[in-house]
């Protein structure tokens, strides 16, 4: 059975078990509302563990959009019932009081990589990943973290945090899940109209075709450009980028023999979806 846990007090005295017990802890933090890209990252987690918790806590310190916050979809019973599924011990479920109890004034900024992209666009939202995730790990002592490639710039966030400030845990990247379709999962899928849904795989298409015409040497702001209107024609109502990136530092394209990442953010019914490739 898995146990669902409301405080850090709990869950402390849970992983000290653990710990005495000998067994590695893994952690899978989410927001709920869950899929198979979340799935595959417990899965993963349980074949690599001991012990593996998945955290579910929609973080109002991270929304940078009130009504995003509000109508993030929530459906803990049966986030619950798949994660029994998988076999993940324990779920952390807390309320916000408990993660942000009056008093708390500590917040985490990483540089550099948070700053580009979703950080510019997003304002205090890397701040509020970044603080959550180090408390999140504070109080599940785990020994390793498993995170999706879906947020790219989330993950090399999260990679920097841990590199610099030392912190005892092992963050794990996992493939982005995808529908047969192409489109990226994403609880926030969910918020797409049936049209909306129809065209939403425009994106990842449009990244393909601009990944290719890199490749074939075309220059790199004309095939992010035509990447950009071929998702307009599709009827997504803006993009706010599609842009070729250092995969680590998130920064512009100096040395292109280091790896790149193609990223991209654009808006469809109100939803605004994001994806990421290698190129
Ligand atoms: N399609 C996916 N493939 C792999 N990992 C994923 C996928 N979608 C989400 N994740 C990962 O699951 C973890 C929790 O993400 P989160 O709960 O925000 O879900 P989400 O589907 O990304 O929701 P959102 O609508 O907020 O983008 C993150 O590490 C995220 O990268
Ligand atoms: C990592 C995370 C759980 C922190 O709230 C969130 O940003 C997410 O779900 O990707
Ligand atoms: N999936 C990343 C968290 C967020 O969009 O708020």
């Amino acid at each position: 059975m898995t146990d669902i846990i409301r405080t850090v007090a709990g869950l402390r005295a849970l992983v000290r078990g653990w710990k005495a017990e000998g067994h590695v802890v893994g952690v899978v933090p989410t927001m709920g509302a869950l899929h198979e890209g979340h799935l595959s990252l417990a899965r993963r987690a349980k074949a690599e563990c001991g012990r593996v918790i998945t955290t579910i806590f929609v973080n109002p310190m991270q929304f940078n959009n009130p009504d995003d916050l509000k109508k993030y979809p929530r459906s803990e019973d049966a986030d619950a019932a798949l994660l029994q599924w998988v076999g993940v011990e324990a779920i952390f479920a807390p309320m916000p009081e408990e993660v942000y109890p009056e008093g708390f004034v500590t917040t985490v900024t990483v540089g550099g990589v948070s700053q580009p992209l979703e950080g510019a666009l997003r304002p205090g939202h890397f701040e509020g990943v970044a603080t959550v995730v180090a408390k999140l790990f504070g109080m599940t002592q785990a020994d390793r973290a498993y995170f999706g490639q879906k947020d790219w710039q989330q993950l090399q966030v999260v990679q920097r945090l841990v590199a610099d400030l030392n912190m005892a845990v092992t963050v794990v990247g996992c493939e982005t899940v995808r529908d047969p379709d192409g489109l990226a999962m994403s609880s926030r899928n969910l918020r797409l109209s049936a049209e909306g849904r129809r065209r939403a795989p425009a994106l990842y298409a449009a990244m393909l075709a601009a990944a290719r015409d890199v490749r074939s040497g075309m220059a790199q702001d004309q095939a992010m450009a035509r990447a950009a209107e071929a998702v307009l024609a599709e009827g997504f109502s803006s993009v706010e980028y599609i842009a070729l990136r250092d995969a680590e530092t998130l920064g512009e394209v100096t040395d292109p023999d280091r790896p790149l990442r193609m990223l991209a953010a654009a808006w469809l019914d109100d939803v605004r979806l994001i994806d990421n490739i290698a190129v």
